[in-house]
């Protein structure tokens, strides 16, 4: 979601807790003939059920606009846009949208083919990661599916494994179908650009998936999906994300200047062929020239792995990054490091980058700015964006590109650590009602570590997770208030040496649960040293595996992946 640098900050926030709930439709019946038999989950905009036909007795998911929004022209055209875009998709793999409506109390809904299974973020979390055998198939549908979407002149923009549902069709158990449209932007209508739903600048996307021009606020074009697309792949074949943040600022910053670890050391025991990390590297391309051309080429390199084609070309791009790896955005303020370095050459195969890195270079920097200047617009709810857009264009006009490009990354010198973000200020919660959450935060072990609980928006702290500790105060622990609400809740759980997790949740009720952390991977001198050596130079034909592999590595059997907020901003923009 997010507004773009200059833009009017919108007045609600999707993933803010609200106080006016969609009305609950179970027990109605919709166009006569819909009835709607119980709520299967809640998304930004609104909420899905159940339905069955009266008459044919089929069963449908219906999606209903939340009432709060239903007298918004615009969040309408929005939602009804989903059913409209899906609608012009008629390829197998995309969820099947057969009608719409108003309902009785004036708002409107849509009806899609019922999914009865899960989506590839939960198999991921219950499984593990999936052998490529697996993933192949799997990654082939979603390729036609977009491919499909991209003919008909749309781009899906949000593509994501919450997104890929797993169906059984027949024998097939992982039958793909690509569902939620909702930013989708269709490239053939110029019509939508003008009423403000697609304009350029503005930054839509779930922050783990977002490709960099994206990040950027740029113009996108289908190659966006590609980005996703090498994502996911990524993510199903090693379990996680390549790019975890404690801030979004945080991980759109790694997707423009980091490079992912390969997969292949990641997940050594994992034995993934190095034709298919080429093809996640190249789709992960930072320069969009660079990446496969479109999903119908992403599919026939997929299809080709083990035919003895030999990998794609990844290319070696030199990009420029802040010094600390990361930009600090806390409490609704920016600051931008200064710049220094390049990012090693991808592994896969090398040949000689045919674009401009300078351009990119000098691209990513403006674009870091104008992200950071949409974010700060997000963030902050207020009127005070435009001064800080400036203050960070003024930064950016102090930097001279062409001298800190030149500055060669030290391999002898450890990079700074990533600072922990500190908060700035409690959450503020005085007025609204509330329920507890009673979080247990546990390393692989098994033993109690205690997190802190921030709101992902701005680093507020809402309190910590359990102690454990009697001495800590345990016995008396009962949680950490949040405001009450039918919508979900994104927090953020961190400590220090683990990896930071975002939570959804839906804080209808005082709620306990538990959750593992995984400890934080340390970077490996040998894998700084080979970047250094390594400019980028076509292949040397005699070395078949450019991937650098650490010495050792234990076998991670499932590491849950990270659940990120969803960006998406429902209210125009
Ligand atoms: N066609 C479907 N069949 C079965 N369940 C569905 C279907 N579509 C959505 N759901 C369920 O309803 C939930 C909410 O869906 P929705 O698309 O509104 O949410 P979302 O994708 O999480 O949010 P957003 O719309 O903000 O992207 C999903 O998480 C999913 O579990």
């Amino acid at each position: 979601m997010i507004a773009g640098a200059g833009d009017p900050v919108p007045e609600v926030v999707a993933t803010a807790p609200s106080a006016a709930l969609s009305e609950d439709l179970v027990g109605q019946t919709l166009l006569g003939r819909y009835e709607i038999i119980k709520r299967l989950g809640e998304g930004g905009m609104g909420t899905v059920y159940l339905g069955e036909h009266k008459t044919i007795k089929k069963r449908f998911a219906v999606k209903v606009l939340s009432q709060e929004f239903a007298h918004k022209e615009d969040l309408r055209e929005r939602f009804l846009q989903e059913a409209r875009a899906a609608s012009m998709i008629p390829q197998e793999n995309v969820v099947e949208i057969t009608d719409f409506g108003d309902t009785p109390n004036g708002s409107v809904f849509f009806i899609m083919e019922f999914l009865d299974g899960e989506d590839l973020s939960d198999t991921v979390k219950d499984q593990g990661q999936i052998p490529w055998a697996r993933v192949k198939p799997i990654m082939l549908q979603i390729c036609r599916a977009l491919a499909a979407a991209h003919d008909a002149g749309i781009i899906h923009r949000d593509m994501k494994p919450e997104n890929c549902y797993r169906i059984k069709r027949g024998k097939n158990e992982d039958f793909i179908k690509v569902l939620d449209f909702g930013i989708a932007k269709v490239t053939s209508d110029e019509g939508s650009e003008g009423k403000g739903l697609t304009r350029t600048g503005m930054i839509f996307g779930t922050p783990e998936y977002m490709s960099p021009e994206q990040a950027q606020g740029a113009k996108p074009d289908h190659r966006v999906d590609v980005y996703a697309c090498g994502v996911i792949m990524y993510e199903l074949l090693t379990g996680r994300v390549p790019f975890t943040a404690d801030t979004f600022m945080g991980i759109l910053t790694k997707h423009m200047f980091e490079v992912p670890e390969a997969p292949s050391s990641l997940v050594p025991e994992a034995n993934i062929p190095e034709e298919v990390e080429a093809i996640i590297l190249k789709a992960m391309q930072k320069d969009r020239e660079l990446r496969f051309a479109d999903m119908t080429e992403m599919a026939a390199a997929i299809e080709a792995v083990g035919s003895g084609a030999g990998a794609v070309a990844v290319v070696a791009e030199n990009i420029a990054r802040p010094s600390t790896g990361e930009m600090a955005f806390t409490g609704g303020r920016q600051t931008m490091a200064g710049v220094a370095g390049t990012v090693p050459p991808v592994a896969g195969a090398y040949e000689e980058p045919q674009s401009s890195n300078k351009g990119l270079y000098i691209g990513v920097i403006g674009g870091l700015v104008l992200a950071a200047a949409g974010i700060g617009g997000f963030l902050a709810f207020g009127g005070k964006d435009k001064q800080k857009t400036e203050d960070a264009q003024a930064q950016q006009a102090t930097e001279e590109p062409a001298a800190v490009a030149e500055q060669p990354e030290d391999p002898e010198v450890e990079p700074e650590p990533e600072p922990e973000p500190e908060p700035e200020k409690v959450k503020e919660l005085t007025g609204v009602e509330t329920v507890n959450l009673f979080i247990t935060t546990k390393d692989p072990d098994g033993e109690v570590i205690q997190a802190k609980i921030l709101d992902p928006l701005d680093n507020a702290i809402y309190g910590m997770t359990y102690p454990g500790d009697e001495a800590e105060g345990a016995k008396d622990y009962v949680g950490v208030p949040v405001a009450k609400s039918k919508q979900a809740l994104n927090v953020l759980i961190v400590a220090k040496g683990y990896e930071s997790q975002v939570l959804e949740k839906y804080p209808t009720r005082d709620k306990k649960f538990e959750i593992v952390l995984q400890p934080v991977k340390k970077a490996t001198k040998k894998t700084k040293k080979s970047s250094k050596k390594t400019p980028a130079k076509k292949p040397d034909p005699a070395k078949t595996d450019p991937a650098p592999k650490p010495e050792t590595k234990p076998a991670k059997k499932k590491t849950p992946p990270r659940l990120s907020p969803d960006l998406k901003d429902p209210f125009g923009n």
